[in-house]
């Protein structure tokens, strides 16, 4: 199934050797969070046994460790995606404040009546609301390009959106919903053709394959450290320095302007990271690709079963829907088989809209998913049949 050792992986994930009612965890929630390797969960102990201090400013022994250890990590994040300098590298919450804090400090500088964003039909609720709030408060227009039945945006329809009144082009990299792979060089390519910038929303992309922001050409970039092994409550926004630079602050106070840090957040994404890197990035790719194939074979061929989404560039999501059950009894009969996925809109109602269904089971792969778990779940998917069918 690819070059990397799953088996040897799966004992870095303490998490996963459990039962759920009586059968062996097979998680398939990875696009709503994945488990953590235990180097993650050591770096954060060790901060909070041996160093826990306040960063910055600190003339101490343990306030200097760790702000070395923070900004260690601030170095890790910025080799991981290529940016061109640590300074463009801001710590928030999650690919959800990123976003939030693009649309409210970008936003309200250089937005007026009248102008435009363009975000995508296949966008999560993240990159869809902190525009609509916008737009009410300035009176910007939000314009929404349209995808196919595969889940392929239409390209042409972005490209005749672009005018001199679009000031910011945001579309999610890799859709949570769908699994689709966006064609984000093209489309940073067509904007900056018309001098507009572009925001990715990398939370599904950065933690399943190789980013490098400067080969992007993205000027905005936004992830969560919870979707890459790392902790919850620590993210990243990357941004070009002269772009942030020129951006006024989005909060204020002590602490770099926005008080103490979620200091151990950002050393455990420093972990997380540097475990990935000794993995490598291309390798995880190509291995969540092989599985996910492998998934949609088995799955498309059960009758009665639809995945939703099936673009040619897709990432390891497989989103179903099945004649015999609503997605909410999918996820319960296949909880009882020990399979944790996901069922409902996945915060993307445009998506579910467009298709005309109000909820789909997403199975979302990650690392240490292996092809005897997919095979438990095409076992579960026939016991929902059983059950419903
Ligand atoms: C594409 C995308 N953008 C933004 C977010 C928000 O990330 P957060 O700020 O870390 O919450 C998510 C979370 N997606 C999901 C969260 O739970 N199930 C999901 O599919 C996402 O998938």
């Amino acid at each position: 199934m690819g070059a990397i050792d799953v088996e040897r992986i799966r004992q870095d994930f303490p998490i996963l050797h459990q039962e759920i009612n009586g059968k062996p965890l097979v998680y398939l929630d990875n696009a709503a969070t994945t488990q953590k390797p235990q180097v993650v969960i050591d770096a954060i102990v060790n901060y909070y046994v041996k160093n826990n201090a306040n960063v910055h400013r600190g003339v101490h022994t343990l306030s200097q460790r760790a702000t070395d250890d923070y900004e260690s990590a601030r170095e890790s994040v910025r080799r991981f995606i290529n940016a061109p300098e640590d300074c463009e590298v801001i710590y928030v919450r999650g690919a959800t404040e990123g976003l939030n804090l693009v649309a409210s400090s970008y936003g309200r500088k250089y937005f007026k009546s009248g102008d435009e964003v363009i975000i995508t039909g296949m966008e999560h609720h993240s990159n869809i609301v902190p525009w609509q709030l916008l737009g009410k408060e300035l009176g910007i227009r939000l314009r929404v390009v349209p995808f196919n039945d595969d889940g392929e945006l239409l390209l042409d329809e972005f490209e005749g959106m672009l005018n001199d009144r679009t000031k910011l082009v945001s579309v999610v990299h890799q859709s949570n919903a769908l699994g689709t792979i966006n064609p984000v060089r093209t489309i940073v390519e067509l904007a900056h053709a018309k001098g507009v910038p572009v925001m990715l929303d990398a939370a599904q992309s950065v933690p399943h394959m190789p980013i490098d922001v400067q080969e992007l050409g993205a000027d905005f970039l936004t992830f969560s450290g919870h979707k890459l092994y790392g902790p919850t409550g620590i993210g990243v926004l990357w941004g070009r320095a002269d772009l942030l630079n020129a951006m006024p602050p989005y909060q204020s106070g002590g602490e770099m302007i926005t008080g103490t840090p979620d200091i151990a957040g950002a050393i455990g994404l420093g972990a997380a990271i540097e475990y990935l890197e000794a993995i490598g990035m291309e390798k995880i790719a190509a291995y969540e690709q092989a599985l996910m194939q492998y998934g949609a074979e088995l799955l498309s061929s059960i009758e009665g079963v639809r995945i939703i989404g099936n673009a040619a560039d897709k990432g390891g999501v497989l989103s179903f829907i099945m004649d015999a059950a609503h997605a909410h009894d999918i996820g319960t009969i296949l909880d009882a088989e020990g399979i944790a996925v996901r069922t409902g809109h996945h915060c993307a109602q445009p998506v579910m809209a467009r298709y005309g269904v109000a909820a789909t089971a997403r199975a979302s792969l990650g690392l240490y998913n292996t092809t005897a778990e997919i095979d438990s779940l095409v076992k579960a998917i026939d016991r929902v049949i059983e059950v419903f069918g």
